[in-house]
């Protein structure tokens, strides 16, 4: 199919590509110059396993190009909308601006029979009121709206191959936007991909449900271990328990700094501005809480920091391992581990943060962050080690080796993903989170 993704950045780089991957004929359109022609070139602006590699072959193979003019979307049969919906800082409602704008650039330029699917995660009567919209300026073409849930780190391969696809339709379409869109995603569908056919407002709400629930998943576990810091439990034996009943499940349950990302935190937020608006101000009042849980666990790791360095931060060196919101990405947006980093530095303490992948971006937002490109440089003499975000290579750190790099062999575990009895063993005064 002739398919167009208006908004190149996380969401729409990765859905363009994994689209021409699928054998679609794609053309990536954005406003921002920079952006397009690096990912012509080949260079999308953020790490994504797997991303270069089918952004490359399909690129070469002449079923992807990028341009900023809109007008290079005529073409295609279906439009994805994949603008971003960022938090409004006043309310924390979604900013659906760039939808309407991106909506509106492209109306001009629609096709007899074409079909705009919204990817964007957007405020519950987002895509009726653009439908009403459609009706009367381009009632030539339909709008469909199909909710994301790839995972940064894993996109490539969430996109390919999701597991579920939903569909909000018109009323009464006579099935032809379901049927364009399982024409786009047929691999998928012949895989066996259960896809969900519904309306507007529950494709909608499917999408902020997911991440709410989500969210409540981990600050429930992150409430957990503060109870059991008070008694002496352990959250991850605990976690390891409940998650045996199926009904509960162990993902989503590992209890630690918290959850950040460029997703997370603000469709809570927006979910209960939303709820407000519709005049259900107490309905979703439980995700204030759980949000306000999630900021606590990173007040928390600031607190033990301090009270591990005797009292007061000031002067003393702290390595934090890790400042992405999660390991295999590099965006930092509302990161647990870089604000716990800012937190410490503005107490007086020497922090000298360190990742694979996250350092530029972290500088970009910090230019005066501390920070070491190897952790072997972070290490160096430390006073103190945070590990922050569970990379693979701060996962398998050996105590013996680190200790003798550091001044004091003393780790707060923010990802309860060491062993506990083995830094011990080695002479680490080791603390986790909500274990003994
Ligand atoms: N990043 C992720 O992992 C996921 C994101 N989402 C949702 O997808 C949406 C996009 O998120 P991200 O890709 O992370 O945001 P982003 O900020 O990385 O990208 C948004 C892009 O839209 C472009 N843009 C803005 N106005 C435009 C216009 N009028 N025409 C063309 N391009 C325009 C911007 O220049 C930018 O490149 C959001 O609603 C987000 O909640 C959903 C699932 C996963
Ligand atoms: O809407 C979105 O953009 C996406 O948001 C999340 O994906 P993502 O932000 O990539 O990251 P997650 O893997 O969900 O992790 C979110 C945060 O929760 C934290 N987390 C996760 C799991 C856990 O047990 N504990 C925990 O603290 C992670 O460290 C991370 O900071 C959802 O998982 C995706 O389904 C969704 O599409």
């Amino acid at each position: 199919m002739r398919i167009s993704v208006i908004g190149c950045g996380y969401l729409g780089a990765v859905h363009a590509s994994a689209m021409a991957e699928l054998g679609h004929d794609v053309v990536g359109i954005d406003v921002d110059e920079r952006k397009i022609k690096a990912l012509a070139a080949g260079r999308p602006a953020f790490y994504e396993p797997g991303l270069p590699e089918i952004l490359a072959s399909a690129t070469a193979s002449g079923r992807l190009r990028f341009s900023t003019d809109i007008a290079e979307a005529a073409e295609a049969e279906v439009h994805f909308l994949a603008v971003g919906t960022p938090q409004t800082a006043d309310t924390g409602a979604a900013d659906v601006s760039y939808v309407d704008s991106a909506f509106s650039a492209l109306l001009p330029h629609l096709a007899e029979g074409a079909l705009i699917v919204g990817k964007s995660t957007v405020p519950v009567g987002t895509a009726a009121r653009l439908a009403a919209r459609l009706a009367a300026e381009a009632p030539h073409a339909g709008l469909a709206w199909n909710p994301e849930f790839l995972r940064e780190g894993f996109a490539v391969k969430d996109t390919l191959s999701p597991d579920r696809l939903v569909y909000g339709v018109a009323q009464g379409d006579g099935g032809r936007a379901a049927s364009a869109l399982d024409h786009v995603y047929r691999a998928a569908i012949e895989a066996g991909t259960p896809r969900i056919v519904t309306d507007y407002a529950t494709a909608e709400l499917v999408k902020v449900a997911a991440n709410a629930f989500l969210a409540t998943k981990i600050s429930f576990i992150n409430a957990m271990s503060e109870i059991a810091d008070a008694t002496g439990a352990d959250v991850t034996a605990l976690a390891d328990a409940i998650g045996h009943d199926a009904r509960i499940g162990r993902r989503f349950l590992n209890a630690g700094v918290g959850f950040g990302g460029g997703c997370l935190p603000k469709d809570i937020r927006g979910f209960i501005a939303r709820a407000e608006e519709l005049g259900l101000n107490d309905t979703l009042a439980f995700l204030g809480e759980v949000d306000e849980t999630n900021l606590r666990q990173r007040r928390r790791v600031v607190d033990l920091a301090v009270q591990d360095l005797g009292g007061s931060a000031a002067g003393k060196k702290v390595a934090v391992l890790g400042v992405t919101f999660k390991p295999d990405s590099d965006d930092v947006r509302d990161s647990p581990a870089l604000d716990i980093a800012v937190s410490l530095q503005e107490l007086g303490a020497r922090v000298v943060v360190t990742d694979p992948e996250g350092l530029e971006n972290a500088l970009a937002r910090h230019p005066d962050l501390g920070t070491a490109p190897t952790t072997r440089e972070a290490l160096f003499g430390a006073h103190l080690v945070i590990l922050a975000t569970e990379w693979n290579e701060y996962r398998t750190l050996d105590p013996e080796t680190t200790g003798r790099l550091v001044g004091e062999r003393r780790i707060i575990d923010g990802r309860n993903v060491l062993e506990p009895a083995a830094w011990r063993a080695a002479g680490w005064r080791y603390r986790g989170i909500g274990r003994p």
